[in-house]
């Protein structure tokens, strides 16, 4: 059977590129396609190295050009990979309409509040007057559904521009989806990186979010396959690394900022939280007592060349307010509400110096400065 070029190429059009919202033959991902009599051989170039995404699109090319075009066609697809060339972080992946900043919250290690932070800083955004969503990528062990107290709560579906999309489910002024709306409550889930990819990819691009100021993303720990995905297919602004003073907690936030700066990834860091940077007793609140270290996060800062973005105490009440799913930065006028406030106000004063030092493209003008005045710092 002679095959030929055109039908090839129609039936990779039917591909869709992770996070690209377009097809392989739109996002020129498909650089020649060759035909010689039943045999196609078809040359892809991708940005990423990640092995399970180099074997997705062949096995994605294989199979439509056998459902769509010849079951018994000889197919060889070369991939090449080719790493973004610039040196300065940018904005990578399709701007997703009406979401203006998308910051990438990690940790390196596990349990150093990750979670905590990432609510604290959504709801304190809120406050502020800005849009806000949160998407909880944490696949090993979503906390969101709990510190926003939806946990019984299901996105529902909505139809827009003819086209079904799920709700985000809203509380304290922000917009909520979690990979916990998904998963059974004492349910270990073993999630492979592209399953969990997909699902992501579903929660970005087929949601409801509307119009976001700052869209917050929960990251797993660590710095595997799953953080490639995100990075790799999000249009992300900045991201925020928080750690606790301790050593072990330290070198895995390095390896997290050396993970965002890879030439391959390449996302602007805005800086490091310290959490848990000191105790102090509600009935002693002037002592602090330096359980995992000295200033360790802010020294790390320093050495890295990062903004330090400010220093959360290890406080019972934050843990409480986690636990009741109203996250501590809604009380009124606490110190703690002001630190976190502070905090807040340096993550905005830092997208908004990133925003400018970027071309400024959609995905990362900020319109709204409602009640913050951080932005006019420096
Ligand atoms: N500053 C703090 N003061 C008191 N408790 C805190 C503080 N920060 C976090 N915690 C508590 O520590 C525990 C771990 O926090 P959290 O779940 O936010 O960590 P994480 O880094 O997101 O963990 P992982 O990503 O590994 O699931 C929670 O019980 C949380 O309430």
């Amino acid at each position: 059977m002679k095959l030929n070029k055109k039908d090839i190429s129609k039936a990779l059009e039917s591909i869709s590129v992770s996070g690209e919202g377009q097809n392989m033959i739109e996002s020129g991902v498909v650089k020649n396609i060759m035909v010689f009599n039943d045999e196609v051989i078809v040359d892809l170039t991708l940005s990423t190295p990640a092995m399970h995404i180099k074997k997705r699109a062949e096995v994605d090319v294989i199979k439509a050009i056998h459902d769509l075009v010849y079951e018994k066609a000889k197919v060889k697809v070369n991939i090449t990979v080719e790493a973004p060339s610039k040196k300065q972080p940018e904005i990578k992946g399709k701007p997703i309409p009406g979401i203006k900043n998308i910051i990438a919250v990690a940790s390196g290690k596990g349990g150093v509040g990750k979670s905590t932070v990432t609510a604290n800083l959504a709801v304190s955004l809120a406050k502020m007057g800005f849009n806000v969503g949160l998407l909880d990528a944490d696949i090993y062990g979503p906390s969101a559904t709990i510190m926003f107290d939806v946990e019984h709560e299901r996105p529902l579906s909505v139809t827009v521009n003819g086209k079904s999309k799920m709700e985000p489910v809203q509380n304290h002024g922000v917009k909520i989806l979690s990979i916990g709306f998904f998963t059974k409550p004492n349910q270990a889930v073993i999630w492979r990186g592209p399953m969990a990819a997909k699902a992501l990819n579903q929660m970005i691009f087929d949601a409801n979010w509307g119009e976001l100021d700052f869209l917050l993303v929960d990251l797993p720990p660590g710095t595997g396959d799953i953080h490639l995905s995100i990075m790799q297919s999000l249009p992300i602004t900045g991201s925020v690394i928080v750690s606790t003073p301790q050593n072990v907690a330290l070198a895995d936030a390095k390896k997290g900022v050396a993970m965002f700066r890879q030439e391959s990834i390449n996302v602007p860091i805005l800086g490091i939280i310290e959490n848990m940077a000191y105790f102090t007793p509600a009935e002693l609140p002037d002592n602090k007592y330096y359980i995992f270290g000295e200033r360790g996060a802010k020294n790390l800062a320093e050495d890295l060349q990062i903004p330090f973005l400010g220093e959360i105490p290890l406080v019972q009440s934050i843990r409480e307010a986690g636990d009741i799913g109203r996250p501590a930065a809604l009380q009124d006028n606490s110190s703690i509400t002001k630190a976190l406030t502070e905090i807040t106000k340096e993550v905005v004063a830092e997208t908004v110096k990133r925003n400018t030092a970027l071309p400024p493209t959609e995905a990362i003008k900020i319109t709204t400065m409602a009640g913050c005045s951080a932005v006019n710092k420096k």
